[in-house]
């Protein structure tokens, strides 16, 4: 849809996002870039919201799951935070001493010293269990490049493929009891190919390691320092299109002494 001044983008598989570009400022770096590359206005909107909706609707959906899992299963939050305190008092210490050794006063005050590359790496959080359960991108579509058997099918070439994650993610034969929020079942490596919450191949998501050390660093400070409870908890799921707790996860959180 265009006006004199917008052209006004609504994509048909994320209805919730519309974009709206300045069509003809000759300062818009976004047009500019189209002159440039003579990419046409709908397909630089496209990209934008393939970005958007790719790397930031994705990452608060799981984000959003594992805010209500700790929550629904203090045991596993305790142990969570417990070693998430750790950390962040052991980083704001140490940050401490290194920056402020002559200002001994200024120690013990919050100053937010961040985690260490290392320190990502060892935490223990099983996000694993979370894109399980969550199954964020339930499917995506890949095309036979030639003709495939596959058992007894015969999938000819040029035909669309639709693995469907979500139900791999679900099948009992994989995961036994799949609906139970279980952290555990993960101290043993699933099957290859039945977990692949971030896709496989050529295509698979590159912003897999960005988007596990988004989640990280967020707990890592949420749990540290603070506390939460979910509003009106209930169990049922909608789609928009990622799964989301139904009518969101209203929640109240309170800081807590990091001391
Ligand atoms: C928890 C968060 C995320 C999940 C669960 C997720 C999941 C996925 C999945 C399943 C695919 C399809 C892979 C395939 O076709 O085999 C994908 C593709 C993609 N993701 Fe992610 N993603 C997440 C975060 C991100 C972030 C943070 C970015 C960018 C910063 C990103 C950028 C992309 C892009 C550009 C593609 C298309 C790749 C292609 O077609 O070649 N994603 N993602």
């Amino acid at each position: 849809m265009r006006n004199d001044k917008h052209v006004i983008y609504h994509n048909p598989v994320a209805p919730g996002f519309v974009l709206e570009i300045e069509a003809c400022d000759p300062l818009s770096r976004v047009v500019t870039l189209a002159h440039v590359c003579h990419i046409k206005e709908d397909q630089i909107a496209d990209n934008i919201i393939g970005v958007l909706f790719a790397a930031q609707d994705t990452t608060a959906s799981v984000l959003t799951w594992i805010v209500k899992y700790l929550h629904d299963n203090p045991k596993l939050l305790k142990t969570v935070k417990a070693k998430q305190k750790a950390i962040y008092q052991s980083n704001t210490k140490e940050h401490c001493q290194l920056t402020f050794a002559r200002v001994p006063n200024i120690c013990g005050q919050e100053l937010g010293a961040s985690q260490t590359w290392a320190q990502t790496r060892e935490m223990p959080l099983t996000y694993k269990v979370y894109l399980r359960i969550a199954s964020i991108i339930s499917f995506i579509f890949r095309e036979a490049v030639a003709d495939v058997e596959y058992k007894v099918y015969l999938i000819p070439k040029g035909w669309k493929v639709m693995p469907l994650f979500r139900n791999i993610h679900h099948n009992q034969e994989f995961f036994t009891k799949p609906q139970r929020f279980d952290p555990s079942r993960f101290e043993v490596a699933p099957k290859p190919n039945t977990f692949m919450p971030f896709g496989s191949g050529a295509h698979a998501c590159p912003g897999n390691e960005l988007a596990k050390l988004e989640m990280l660093v967020l707990i890592h400070h949420l749990v540290s320092k603070f506390r939460w409870e979910v509003v009106g908890s209930n169990s049922g799921v909608q789609y928009g299109p990622f799964p989301v707790p139904l009518r969101g996860l209203p929640a109240r959180l309170w800081k807590e002494s990091t001391a």
